[in-house]
């Protein structure tokens, strides 16, 4: 592990230099001791396709043995049968060989990253900075507009576990999407679910967004998905794609569309947070009226993120990026919070994936009680390798109970 983080320092150097960052003397010669901080499962330093080739390889330590719910406790989400409400968000798993290792480490809800209905590449390097940041960031508070400050190489956040991605949602071409993800499904075990993500994409030639993003939902189903989430939320898209989610209309408008494509396939919606409680009201009710089965969130906050020395820390073209781990978790309970009182008031069959923020085996409960059905962890599965079989010790510890106390009752 030491090996690897020196490793990874080098790799830092380079990526943070790209960035604008100064270097201490010391930290481009490898030398330095970087705290431990890098992801068990993606090497930070190396492009996507880099990763995507290598898999999943480094950092796999030891890992403890999966506990299983007895079968009677499973439950039913979405026409599956689930052990456990854990999952990983949709990202962190890049290929059939990221799902294979979640499925291993306790996550049984796994979302396939988000596809396109064509090849696309995606941001260059760097695409995963830390953030030097100890507060909790509000969904559209007063902390909107002051910029955060990415942390210098090897002085990343000991207390929170912050990062901002910024990935520009690069994808296979369809026919290797659809093969992998078909590969994928066979590789988790009974009790296990998988998801898979798309998403449009606006300007091209002769498509419209809509029709592109119903040609990203036959991929996915070409490879056999039983499960379709709209990732309708991502900040690093461009403008025509970042208010979607927040606009009730155009959310009944797309997935109107995308039924008539997927039919009986479940769609899940996955939205980032919302300003206010009437907003969320207003699509949670277009999309159960337009035959959505469920609502996922909250994606990564947008904000605006600096190098230590000022200036965009992703470059220019990318002033702002989306926020993940653990200073979003309170806009992520808050959301789940509210989603859940708005679907019991208003008898909508929605069900709710809580996401944001989830780093210890506590905080997923925490989403579990405040009324998720399912809850996934994004940057925790990559920078926390045993929080998914920890998870599931406590889970059957407590009789499966979102409590989490052993006294039984969800
Ligand atoms: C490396 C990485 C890549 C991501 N890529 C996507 C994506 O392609 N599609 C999507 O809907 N969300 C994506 N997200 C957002 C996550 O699904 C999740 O909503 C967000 O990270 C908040 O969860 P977290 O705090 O557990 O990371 C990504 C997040 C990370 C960390």
């Amino acid at each position: 592990m030491e090996a690897a983080a020196k490793l990874g320092a080098v790799g830092g150097a380079a990526i943070h230099a790209l960035a604008g960052f100064e270097l201490p003397a010391g930290e481009a010669s490898g030398t330095l001791d970087t705290p431990t901080y890098d992801s068990y499962c993606y090497d930070i330093d190396r492009t996507w396709a880099e990763n995507l080739a290598s898999g999943p390889s480094r950092h796999q330590g030891p890992q403890p043995e999966r506990v299983w719910a007895p079968e009677d406790k499973w439950f039913d989400f979405l026409g599956h049968k689930l052990a456990s409400p854990l999952g990983v968000a949709a990202g962190p798993l890049l290929s059939s060989e990221w799902i294979e290792l979640a499925g291993a480490r306790g996550f049984d809800c796994v979302t396939y990253k988000t596809i396109r209905s064509h090849y696309h590449a995606g941001h260059g390097l760097p695409n995963i900075l830390y953030l030097n940041t100890e507060e909790q960031l509000q969904a559209a508070g007063p902390t909107t507009a002051a910029p955060l400050q990415a942390a210098p190489p090897g002085s990343g956040p000991r207390r929170q576990l912050a990062i901002t991605n910024s990935f520009g949602m690069p994808s296979r071409g369809p026919g290797e999407a659809a093969a992998d993800i078909r590969r994928a499904a066979g590789l988790l075990a009974p009790g296990q679910m998988m998801v898979v993500s798309v998403t449009g994409t606006p300007g091209r030639p002769g498509l419209s967004f809509q029709s592109d993003l119903e040609a990203a939902a036959r991929v996915a189903l070409e490879g056999g998905a039983t499960v379709i989430e709209v990732n309708l939320s991502c900040p690093n898209v461009g403008a025509s794609h970042v208010a979607l989610y927040l606009d009730a209309p155009a959310v009944g408008e797309a997935v109107r569309g995308l039924k008539q494509v997927v039919g009986p396939v479940p769609l899940l919606l996955k939205v980032g947070a919302y300003p206010d409680t009437d907003s969320l009201r207003r699509v949670l009710a277009e999309a159960e009226a337009a035959g959505a089965a469920g609502i996922a969130g909250i994606n990564g906050l947008s904000r605006r993120v600096e190098a230590p020395g000022g200036g965009p820390a992703l470059g220019p073209d990318r002033p702002t990026s989306g926020v993940c781990g653990d200073p979003i978790r309170g806009a992520g309970l808050d959301f789940v919070g509210q989603a859940r009182q708005i679907i019991a008031a208003d008898s909508l069959g929605l069900r709710l994936v809580g996401v944001g923020g989830v780093t210890e085996v506590d905080h997923a409960f925490e989403y579990l009680r405040a009324g998720a059905d399912v809850v996934q962890s994004a940057t925790g599965f990559m920078w926390r390798p045993n929080l998914g079989l920890d998870f599931q010790r406590r889970w059957v510890a407590s009789g499966c109970s979102a409590r989490g106390d052993g006294r039984g009752g969800r």
